[in-house]
């Protein structure tokens, strides 16, 4: 326990598996690290022992009887698997009021369970293509920045939720430039790394092969890259994307910065689907994830893996607990 308030979990879509899982980790956590759920009582699994809440300060005491949960109310049931378009809405005030609770102190972080970004955007008007743009825009703008993290990886990518073909007209200097300062001021703030290394892919196959295979790395990457070093800071590449992620490789640096989405995220989940989580830099408060999706195709089922979850609980406790000791600062 750290004396801070607890996390708060939102319930994501509920007809995935976030109930399920919110209540795996409640079990595997217990008190140990407090944390509260905003959701339907009625959305969890029959049998749940619940702990209805009506303050986040209740829930470390309230989670020696069962799985704390703050109401919010929603239209429909949760029928697993099948999303209704009645509850979308509800999805997005749940993430809004996980903000404004850690904003104002109640809580100490947010940990988001997953949600369908088709059906917000289908059902809800929602108009970003993830909680992590979306938390930007809740932060005034702020540059958010998406890590995925286990004990295997660190992965960055610089672009996120955007189609591959609009991939080499986003990536500017600017943007990358940015995302490795994100990134390295993330790893001292809230990973207490003092001095972190960080590896940056290329774009393109053989990151270029000396401009044979693609040009920006002769361009710009390696460029950036020299000004950084010539700084001071630990950045290496651009490297072949291909041969950055086996174990020796990744045994030479903190983080890996990637062009796109998939070039970060398959080998982080590749590795440790089980256990990565997905941390947010570059907010003003703290926000985790599990690194899955909803898995509708199992929702319901009991046989969701609360691992990712319960790692994503914990992570955002200890980042919550390292900026409040001006740790990694
Ligand atoms: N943080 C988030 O909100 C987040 C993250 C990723 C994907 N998504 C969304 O989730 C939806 C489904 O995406 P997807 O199908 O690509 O990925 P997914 O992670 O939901 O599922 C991929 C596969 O992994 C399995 N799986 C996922 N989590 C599991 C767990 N905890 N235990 C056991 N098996 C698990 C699923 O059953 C499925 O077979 C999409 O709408 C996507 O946008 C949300
Ligand atoms: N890109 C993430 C993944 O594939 O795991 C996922 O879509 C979550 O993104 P947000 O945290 O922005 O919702």
């Amino acid at each position: 326990m750290t004396g801070l308030p607890p996390v708060a979990v939102t319930c994501g879509d509920p007809s995935g598996i976030g109930p399920e899982i919110s209540l795996g980790a409640w079990r595997a956590l217990g008190a140990d690290v407090p944390f509260f759920v905003i959701g339907d009582p009625a959305h969890f699994p029959s049998g749940t022992p619940l702990a209805v809440i009506d303050d986040p300060s209740q829930a470390p005491a309230a989670a020696a009887t069962g799985l704390p949960v703050l109401p919010h109310a929603f239209p429909d049931p949760a029928r697993p698997g099948r999303p209704t378009p009645a509850n979308a809405p509800g999805v997005v005030e749940v993430i809004r009021r996980a903000v404004d609770l850690t904003r104002s102190g109640e809580a100490s972080a947010v940990c988001t369970a997953p949600i369908s970004k088709k059906v917000l955007a289908d059902h809800a008007g929602f108009g970003f293509p993830g909680h992590t743009e979306f938390l930007a825009d809740l932060a005034g703008g702020a540059q958010a920045v998406m890590m995925l993290a286990s004990d295997e990886l660190r992965v960055v990518p610089a672009t996120i939720h955007i189609p591959l073909s609009a991939v080499p007209g986003a990536l500017t200097p600017e943007l990358l430039e940015s995302v490795i300062r994100i990134t390295a001021k993330g790893l001292v703030r809230d990973f207490g790394l003092a001095a972190p290394r960080i590896a940056v892919a290329g774009l393109n196959p053989h990151a270029g092969e000396g401009g044979l295979l693609g040009a920006e790395e002769m361009r710009w990457i390696g460029p950036l890259c020299e000004d950084l070093r010539a700084e001071g800071m630990a950045v290496a590449g651009p490297l072949p994307a291909d041969t950055m992620f086996h174990a020796e490789a990744r045994a030479r640096y903190d983080a890996a910065v990637c062009m796109y989405h998939d070039q970060a995220l398959i080998p982080i989940k590749t590795l440790a689907f089980d256990r990565g989580v997905n941390v947010t830099l570059g907010l003003p408060f703290v926000r985790t994830s599990p690194d899955h999706g909803t898995a509708f195709d199992i929702a319901g089922q009991g046989i969701a893996n609360p691992a990712s979850m319960i790692a994503a609980i914990r992570l955002a406790a200890r980042i919550a607990a390292t900026r409040a000791s001006g740790g990694g600062a």
